[in-house]
């Protein structure tokens, strides 16, 4: 007899968590030339596991996470405001600074990983809210998020946020309804919630519910401060896709992205996976420049020129019939 007869047969049930029901309008067919927010749709619906997008801050954190090959990018305004202002998140970018940072990175690879960012309040009533969607809309973003802290807001993850009143966050939403409908655009509208701190998680679901009924594709409840909360809110809103705002070392437990979509989450979003391995290393080569004068880096300028799309600039100019290159780079 041969020895592996006497193995009895074991039938190996191998555990695929359920894809849950994702209710949101999407297309049936990925057109991976359809425009990112079409795509970005497709996606929450039809990906068997949940997106993960790395914070990115600048062209630099975007090329990368192009070049490791996420699926999606979130354009953080912690990062945004810190980089490009030199300020704290506590409202100080307006408009202007999420809109034309935004627009840069959305742009890097137009056919590239859908860019979600960050909308804060929207920046102002529902006229200035209306030209913040048309805009993001126009910069090619895919998605983004608008909560309900009052103007002068923080970011999610300090003490002491207040919010406003239902009534005018649902103004704030109704604002992107309108506006993305009078464009036809496909722009993800995630509407977030940051009343957990002082009015309690049953105040939260019934805001993120009052979302989803004027039409919001996706929902964020910020700072949620345990796993069963995370898994809660996802249970009581479900089909609507939801979206993790992981921030490591913030208010938040650390749930893993397998976690959370166990739990029934679409996207994750990591704002600080970029500006903060970056403060570290900038912080410790500065150091050691100081006592050192010499910076200790291996990097050639070359392999960030890579990154940032030489090999594209060549081509072009090739193909334009110029000859910039022709002796080499
Ligand atoms: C997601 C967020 O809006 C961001 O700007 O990245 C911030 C992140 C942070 O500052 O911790 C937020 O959670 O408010």
């Amino acid at each position: 007899m041969k020895p592996d007869a006497l193995v009895p047969e074991i039938c190996v049930q191998h555990e695929t968590p359920a894809i849950p029901l994702v209710d949101i309008r999407a297309p049936d067919v990925y057109d991976p030339l359809a425009p990112a927010a079409t795509r970005l749709r497709y996606m929450v619906k039809n990906s068997d596991h949940i997106i993960k997008c790395p914070g990115v801050y600048d062209g630099l954190s975007a090329r990368i996470a192009i070049d490791v090959g996420f699926e999606g990018m979130y354009m953080t305004g912690a990062g945004t405001t810190a980089s490009r202002l030199g300020q704290a998140d506590l409202g100080i970018a307006q408009l202007h600074d999420m809109r034309t940072n935004a627009e840069m990175i959305a742009n890097l690879r137009p056919d590239g990983p859908p860019l979600i960012a960050d909308m804060d309040t929207g920046y102002g009533g529902p006229l200035v809210i209306a030209k913040s969607l048309q805009q993001y809309h126009l910069a090619g973003v895919a998605g983004f998020h608008i909560e309900d802290q009052i103007m002068n807001k923080r970011c999610g993850h300090l003490a002491g946020k207040e919010v406003v009143d239902v009534e005018t966050y649902i103004q704030r939403i109704k604002a992107c309804i309108v506006v993305r409908r009078q464009l036809r655009s496909d722009i993800v509208i995630i509407a977030r919630t940051d009343a957990l701190q002082s009015k309690g998680f049953d105040d939260c679901i019934e805001r993120l519910k009052r979302a989803r009924a004027e039409g919001a594709d996706m929902g964020i409840l910020e700072g949620v401060k345990t796993k069963e909360q995370a898994a809660l809110a996802a249970k009581l809103l479900a089909p609507w896709p939801l979206c993790y705002n992981s921030v490591e070392n913030g208010h938040s437990p650390l749930i893993t992205a397998q976690e959370a979509h166990n739990m029934g989450y679409r996207v994750i979003i990591y704002s600080f996976a970029s500006i903060s391995p970056a403060y570290v290393a900038i912080k410790s080569t500065f150091e050691w420049l100081r006592e050192t004068g010499m910076t200790g880096s291996s990097v050639t300028p070359k392999t960030i020129f890579n990154v940032c799309g030489l090999a594209e600039s060549i081509v072009i100019d090739e193909a334009s019939g110029g000859t910039a290159f022709a002796k080499g780079v």
